[in-house]
């Protein structure tokens, strides 16, 4: 057998960049799980039993889009940091995801394993329902639901209406585009330590009566909604997502307005609000919503 030539001198030196480079990365990640032990003294973590702070996640990922330039793909280094962030939360409290797979398996599986890699554990549901049920017996879990209206959910963010129980907490993804390797619409819902409650947008809980087209078109401009038959014959819960600025009086006026009559309101929840760069590698700009 002959043996491969040397690599010329440029390719071998090239190749000891490369490896300094890695052995850097990796010294700095070491690093910063050295941080870890000192946090879940500060935050607490071990009263409260959960270590995830979903204001502060979407903040990190909306700088590093921002100042993320050069060959590497933005699915590459945005997965590559969801995997560090959720990672050295469940390090420093452990908790599962429990996803609702009834928008289908492959794509909430793509979204919890780009959102929170393979070393969170995660459980399978069909429904919203039982995902949330799941949160609500647990300390720190997590439950993933798709943020569209599924027919078969029903108006599962009704049991997020009690006082305790659990809340929507994020919204994911936290860097949308149109290109988005998992960009399935997620709610992300959780009991919250009281720190980790980010309310830029507002979900709310409302139950009408006299539910029917004219007051979707009202509703439209102002959030987005989803809408669920409610028990009687013209009646809808709605899972209304408030925009900042926007208030629940104006919505309620509007919807009021065009027909419909508000049994009740409640608030189940927040998130940062949505941020969205146009596509792959452009300038980020801010939603809308
Ligand atoms: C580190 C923290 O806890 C969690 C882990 C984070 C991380 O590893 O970067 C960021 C946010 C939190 O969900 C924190 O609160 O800062």
């Amino acid at each position: 057998m002959t043996k491969p030539p040397p690599p010329s001198p440029a390719l071998a030196q090239l190749r000891a960049e490369i490896d300094r480079l890695d052995a850097e990365m990796h010294r700095l990640l070491m690093a910063r799980g050295e941080i870890i032990d000192r946090l879940v003294a500060v935050k607490k973590t071990d009263e409260s039993g959960s270590a995830f702070r979903p204001a502060r996640e979407a903040d990190m990922m909306r700088r590093l889009v921002a100042r993320h330039h050069g060959r590497l793909p933005l699915d590459t280094v945005e997965s590559i940091w969801r995997v560090i962030i959720a990672t050295f939360t469940w390090v420093q409290a452990p908790y599962t995801v429990h996803a609702d797979f009834s928008a289908g398996e492959a794509v909430m599986r793509d979204v919890v394993r780009f959102h929170f890699g393979f070393t969170v554990p995660f459980v399978p549901h069909m429904g919203a329902a039982g995902a949330v049920a799941a949160v609500a017996a647990s300390k720190g879990d997590l439950a993933l639901v798709p943020a569209a209206g599924l027919g078969g959910n029903g108006a599962w963010w009704r049991a997020l209406e009690a006082e305790g129980a659990p809340k929507i907490i994020a919204r994911l993804p936290f860097v949308e585009r149109a290109d988005h390797p998992a960009g399935l619409p997620t709610f992300v819902v959780a009991r919250p330590a009281p720190d980790a409650v980010a309310n830029e947008v507002r979900t709310l809980s409302v139950r009408v009566a006299g539910w029917g087209p004219q007051v979707a078109a009202a509703l439209s401009p102002l959030a987005d909604t989803v809408a669920a038959p409610d028990a009687a014959l013209d009646g809808a819960a709605l899972l209304v997502s408030l925009p900042p600025g926007r208030t629940e009086e104006e919505v309620l006026a509007a919807m009021r307005q065009a027909g419909a009559s508000v049994r009740n309101t409640a608030l189940v929840g927040g998130h940062a609000s949505r941020y969205t760069v146009a596509s792959e590698g452009a300038a980020p700009e801010p939603a809308g919503r």
